[in-house]
């Protein structure tokens, strides 16, 4: 039996594939490449829910833009129950509260993802809340909220191409998490607030803060291999490189990449992070031998996402608002199967006495 369900088959999906080998992502029939800074957020979902939600393709943008209005109602009075927290506890009570009779728990989902990363944020600065502007795209719409002052045109694009990158990816821990509790029939809103609360830890959707945090740490190429060799002599994991299914590299990586560079010099740490990957990969190779840890898709992310001027305890927020889109879909294509998922456990502890 695997422990961690490696290459255990738990659902049939028509909405993403992974490949690992080649390194490869197929959203919704179509490479993330062609879809990724050419294909709105909004676009994207639409494509995704096909066939699961009604009216989702006749006017995406209309749909998420009405959505956050909607959201933005129900979520605004809570937000001096923001102070205190962190971002992501922030958003896992925004979302918590949002009501069952609502009409349309697809769009609500999203629209309320956005709404809730840019609350969230603000609230952990003790910041009012921003009104959404129903002209906007989503993601415009969402960091001009958060950071409350306009948003240009390449960045828009930048945080665009971001939450399509991350939009839906196989059944990862979040998305598991989120077909689990749908395939109780708990619903689309519960399945997403199961969804966000996976991402909390480092280990998966957490890791581009800690990677910031790294780069930051590491300061000057010169320091980059000393710092990592001694973060891996002491168990430690470096953030941004692995991943359970890519043994190359993960092909979001270069569409972040790429994204930061059209960001016309609003990075100023896109070379110091190139010379630290390679440094990393080297070091990974040399002291976790054909174990194939490549870059992930937070490395990058991390380099975008701070160029875009956002906090860094806003970038799991941010990655919850993208992969929000997917959790719905899965709920939904989840709750189609009709099957409760309930695997087995093997049991390691005591047995009773055996009675004399
Ligand atoms: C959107 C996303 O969630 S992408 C993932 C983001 N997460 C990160 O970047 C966090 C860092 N990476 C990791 O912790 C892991 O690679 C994960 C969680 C992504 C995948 O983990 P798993 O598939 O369970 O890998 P597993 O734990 O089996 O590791 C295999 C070996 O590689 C090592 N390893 C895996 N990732 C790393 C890493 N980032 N740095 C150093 N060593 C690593 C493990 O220590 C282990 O070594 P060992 O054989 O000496 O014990
Ligand atoms: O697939 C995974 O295990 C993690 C990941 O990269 C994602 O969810 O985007």
């Amino acid at each position: 039996m695997t422990i961690g369900l490696d290459d255990v088959v738990a659902a049939e999906t028509a909405l993403s594939h992974v490949d690992g080998e080649a390194g490869r992502l197929i959203i919704a029939g179509h490479d993330l490449e062609e879809l990724a800074g050419r294909v709105s957020f909004e676009d994207v979902t639409a494509m995704l829910w096909e066939g699961l939600v009604p009216h989702a393709a006749s006017d995406p943008k209309a749909l998420l833009s009405e959505a956050r209005q909607r959201a933005y109602r129900y979520l605004a009075p809570l937000s001096p129950r923001l102070a205190g927290l962190t971002p992501v506890e922030g958003m896992r009570l925004l979302l918590a509260s949002l009501p069952d009779a609502d009409e349309d728990h697809p769009s609500l989902a999203v629209g309320a993802a956005g709404i809730a990363a840019a609350m969230a944020v603000r609230g952990a600065q003790g910041l009012a809340p921003v009104a959404p502007d129903s002209l906007l795209g989503h993601a415009e719409d969402t960091l001009r909220m958060m950071r409350d002052a306009p948003v240009s045109g390449d960045e828009a694009k930048g945080l665009d191409t971001y939450l399509v990158t991350v939009i839906d990816h196989g059944l990862n821990a979040s998305t598991f998490t989120a077909r689990v509790v749908a395939s109780t029939q708990a619903g689309i809103l519960s399945s997403v607030v199961a969804g966000l609360c996976a991402l909390k830890g480092p280990l998966h959707g957490g890791a581009p803060g800690p990677v910031l945090d790294m780069l930051d740490d590491i300061g000057t190429v010169d320091n980059a291999e000393a710092w990592l060799d001694d973060a891996i002599a002491r168990g430690e994991r470096l953030m941004g490189f692995g991943h359970r299914i890519y043994k190359v590299r993960d092909p979001r990586a270069d569409v972040l990449k790429t994204a930061v560079g059209r960001l016309k010099g609003k990075s100023n740490r896109i070379a110091f992070a190139e010379a630290v990957e390679a440094t990393a990969l080297k070091v990974l190779e040399r002291r976790k031998p054909g174990r194939r840890l490549d870059t992930n898709v937070e490395f990058y992310t991390a380099v975008l996402l701070d160029a875009l001027g956002v906090p860094r305890d806003g970038f799991t927020p941010l990655f919850a608002a993208g992969r929000a889109a997917g959790w719905v879909a899965h709920a939904i294509e989840q709750t189609r199967t009709g099957r409760i998922i309930r695997p087995q456990s093997r049991y390691v502890g005591a047995w009773p006495a055996q009675a004399a």
